[in-house]
């Protein structure tokens, strides 16, 4: 049995674990952060999918210490998996960093388990997640960090949690920005802009400080589109085309109400768009969606429906599920952010696309630059993306897209304060909410 010896450091409480493979358990404490280096590979997890080793010799364990390139891990207490020195696991691609923040909450309490289970980057890519709480959170984030270790998942190889955005965010590749305060009875929007946009600066500032410099960046928080222009405003050293604002649980709910009127599954719902802010002035775009194919149109011929009914169905959706549930959506907004991630690292099937909040600068359908907007995109599997041109846009379509427009660019004349344009004027229309306002 190999097991691994470690020293005390008077800074830190230690808890020791052994273990018979080279990939040895281990967990350190420190004042702010925690650090797990997670478990053997299990045999009957994602064995051999791809590896064309042969040898039946028994290795003796590696470890490696790699102190230098690990700040957060005190001494030496940092062990490093080698996986190119195991079977299993000597094909797999090479470890990413994914950073969340908001990972002691219920939108991250679903998201992270799927991220770990493979579901996300698929079964040959190893993760670390780095977990991003508050002083209020570390306590619940040291919780979710055991739950993870508990579950056993092989392509799991580093949790880390901490507090400070610069020493979470440091090298991520993905970074899933959650954490946002929820708009409190009483409270303006403005405030809440205001708020969150603090947030948010401070975590793009982070990212453009440490993070990798092709970091893709989801914003969740609400008000999402907002959130992520102060933050894309705030890392001037990333491209803007990296950031997104995450609008695909208004694509998956429009793509179910569609289905539903049609009396078909929803996989034979297609080119689904949603324009514009992840609010009640979200455009679903009913025009250019398929069915089976064909127009959307041309199989549900009851214009009034698609224009009021289904319309305000997908726009107010959050605030009826939050009615009747008590809370807003957060199994069905963590299965969307990873649609919404696999939607980067796969490429799009031929002839549909999928809907994302991103940067309007160059965009080919007339919408104000500056801000950031759900459109149709495409991608071909490499983590970047390209704007559908070939869409109709009708003069409802437009008229509705201008409304969403006007609420977002009155909600970034809001924040100037937060993206370095000026003094903040806030003009908000009187009707504009976030889906779970109604
Ligand atoms: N775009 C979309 O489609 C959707 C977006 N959302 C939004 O996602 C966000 C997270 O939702 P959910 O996980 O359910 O929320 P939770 O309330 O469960 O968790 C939110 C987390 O935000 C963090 N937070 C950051 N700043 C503050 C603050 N000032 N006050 C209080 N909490 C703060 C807290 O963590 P900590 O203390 O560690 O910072 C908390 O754990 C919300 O903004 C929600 O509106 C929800 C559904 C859909
Ligand atoms: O307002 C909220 O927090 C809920 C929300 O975004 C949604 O359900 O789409």
């Amino acid at each position: 049995m190999a097991v691994a010896e470690f020293t005390p450091s008077s800074s830190s409480s230690i808890i020791k674990k052994t273990s018979l493979y080279s990939s040895q358990l281990f967990y350190v404490s420190t004042h702010q952060k925690r650090r797990f280096s997670l478990r053997p590979l299990q045999k009957t997890h994602y064995a051999n999918i791809c590896c064309s080793v042969t040898s039946n010799e028994v290795q003796a364990p590696v470890v490696t210490n790699d102190l230098k390139k690990k700040p957060e891990c005190f001494g030496v207490f940092c062990l490093t998996y080698d996986l190119k020195a195991e079977e299993e696991t000597s094909c797999w691609k090479k470890l990413i960093n994914v950073s969340v923040s908001g990972a002691a909450g219920m939108i991250a309490n679903h998201l992270l388990f799927k991220l770990a289970a493979g579901e996300v980057f698929g079964p040959d890519q190893p993760i670390a997640l780095k977990l991003l709480g508050s002083e209020r959170s570390i306590q619940a984030l040291e919780g979710v960090a055991m739950e993870l270790e508990d579950s056993l998942y092989p392509l799991l190889r580093e949790v880390s949690i901490g507090i400070d955005p610069y020493e979470v965010f440091q090298d991520a590749e993905w970074a899933l920005l959650i954490g946002a305060k929820p708009r409190g009875p009483g409270m303006e929007r403005a405030d809440l802009l205001d708020i969150n946009g603090q947030i948010f600066a401070e975590q793009g500032k982070a990212l453009n400080a440490v993070a990798s410099r092709n970091v893709k960046v989801i914003v969740v928080g609400n008000p999402c589109n907002t959130n992520a222009l102060i933050c894309l405003k705030n890392a001037p050293d990333i491209s803007a085309k990296n950031f997104h604002a995450l609008t695909r649980l208004d694509e998956n709910r429009a793509k179910c109400q569609l289905a539903l009127k049609a009396g078909v599954f929803y996989d034979k719902v297609s080119n689904m768009t949603i324009w514009g802010n992840h609010s009640t002035t979200q455009v679903p775009d009913f025009l250019n969606a398929k069915i089976n194919g064909f127009p959307v149109k041309e199989v549900i011929r009851d214009t009034k429906w698609l224009e009021e009914e289904f319309t305000e169905k997908v726009q107010k959706r959050g605030g009826v599920l939050i009615q009747k549930w008590g809370r807003s959506s957060a199994a069905s907004t963590a299965v969307s952010v990873v649609d919404a991630i696999r939607s980067l690292v796969t490429p799009t099937p031929e002839g549909d696309w999928f809907s994302t909040g991103v940067y309007t600068d160059g965009n080919p359908y007339g919408i104000a630059e500056g801000i950031v907007f759900s459109m149709p995109c495409r991608s071909n599997g490499d983590g970047d993306y390209e704007l559908v041109k070939d869409v109709i846009i009708d003069d409802y379509l437009r008229s509705r897209i201008k409304k969403s427009e006007d609420e977002l660019l009155a909600e970034k004349r809001c924040v100037a304060h937060r993206t370095g344009e000026g003094i903040a004027v806030c003009d908000l229309p009187g009707d504009t909410m976030l889906p779970g306002e109604m």
